[in-house]
């Protein structure tokens, strides 16, 4: 029999742009430290439940084999999380004791926090519990020094989790990182994300599971406020930020692509915050995800099958300051343009530093 906290602990996963929460999360969700946990993500495609799924209760929410359900967000946050409190007061989903949201990468992280103290409802059985921030080894400091919402992020973190480290080329690039980590929030645990850690308990766990294992706590963690303490103030939120779906019916030809992306991101990597897609490619069967954050752009992968019937290309866009109208054009005239058959290899990341003109 579970017992249900007068306060259920809401933990948040945060963190920039491509910096790693969904593949964090992705192996965080079939450890059974997160049976009992209600997640909230924002697109099930994205994390790929299918090798954990147990049962679908309905269109926004599943049930998984390490016991925790798993919603996707539509609307507001505040809505999701009544609706999870009100199913689990009539027992039609499992009783969980902590919830974990997955947040959007350019999320400012104190509305969501400030959303558990001043809603009316939420305010009576929620509370906030730790934050954990992803911080991208690769692109983390020129994201920190531009994006004031990256270090909000950062600032705020009770956890900050450093991906893609085996990416890195340069120790004295992660030193520096590090450092500045260090100047915006000394009291943070730190952890290197891998295949084997750090696990959920160390994330979201009680502090008895942490102190045990002999883990610093980290101020605004512990303590009874149910809002942890901002410890930076970042300027105002950016504005120029435009996000934008390039969709496309039509088998796409891989080479063109390619140089299309190669293109686009030596001339303006600094401005192509995110992009990923799924994307149908000439003569391949399976659809073929990409990731890109910045300069660089990660091994394509080639996916089981397609998310949903849908089955046309999707590239979604996340940029600063780039003429949308100018890159659809320049993606209609290369990406789309001749075919020559040859399919994506896995390969090593790929980074472009070059400038030339898509
Ligand atoms: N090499 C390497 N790649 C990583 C690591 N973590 C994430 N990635 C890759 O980085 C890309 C983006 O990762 P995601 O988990 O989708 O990042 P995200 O923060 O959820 O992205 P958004 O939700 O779009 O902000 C994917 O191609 C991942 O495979 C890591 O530690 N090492």
């Amino acid at each position: 029999m579970v017992d249900i906290p007068a306060f259920t602990p809401v933990h948040l996963l945060t963190g920039f742009l491509g910096s790693g929460k969904t593949t964090l999360l992705k192996r965080l969700l079939a450890d059974p430290a997160l049976a009992d946990t209600a997640v909230l993500i924002n697109e099930f495609g994205e994390v790929g439940l299918d090798h954990h799924l147990v049962e679908r209760i309905d269109d926004t929410m599943v049930l998984l084999q390490s016991g925790c359900v798993c919603c996707t967000v539509r609307g507001e946050l505040s809505d999701a999380l009544r609706d999870l409190h009100s199913r689990r007061e009539r027992g039609l989903i499992p009783p969980f004791t902590r919830v974990v949201i997955e947040s959007t990468g350019l999320a400012d992280p104190f509305p969501v926090l400030s959303t558990l103290k001043s809603d009316p409802v939420l305010r009576h059985h929620f509370r906030a519990g730790s934050v954990v921030t992803t911080v991208d080894a690769v692109n983390g400091l020129s994201q920190l020094d531009t994006y004031a919402e990256s270090t909000r992020q950062a600032a705020i973190a009770d956890r900050l989790v450093i991906t893609k480290t085996d990416l890195c080329e340069d120790g004295a690039d992660l030193a520096r990182l590090l450092s500045r980590l260090n100047e915006l929030n000394p009291d943070a645990l730190r952890a290197i994300a891998g295949e084997d850690g750090p696990d959920a308990e160390i994330l979201f766990g009680e502090d008895t599971a942490r102190r045990a294992a002999g883990l610093q706590s980290p101020s605004g963690f512990y303590c009874d406020a149910p809002m942890p303490t901002a410890r930076a103030d970042g300027a105002a939120l950016h504005t120029t930020i435009s996000s934008f779906v390039i969709a496309v019916d039509e088998p796409i030809d891989w080479t063109g692509f390619g140089v299309w992306l190669t293109m686009l991101l030596n001339r303006h990597g600094s401005r192509v915050l995110r992009v990923k897609g799924i994307l149908a490619l000439e003569g391949e069967e399976r659809p073929v995800a990409i990731h890109g954050v910045q300069h660089l752009v990660h091994p394509p992968v080639h996916l089981a099958g397609w998310p949903s019937v849908e089955r046309s290309s999707r590239l979604v866009f996340i940029v600063d300051g780039l003429d949308v109208n100018l890159l659809k054009r320049s993606f209609n005239a290369f990406a789309l343009a001749g075919s020559t058959g040859i399919r994506p290899q896995p390969e090593a990341a790929v980074q472009t530093r070059s400038a030339q003109s898509p």
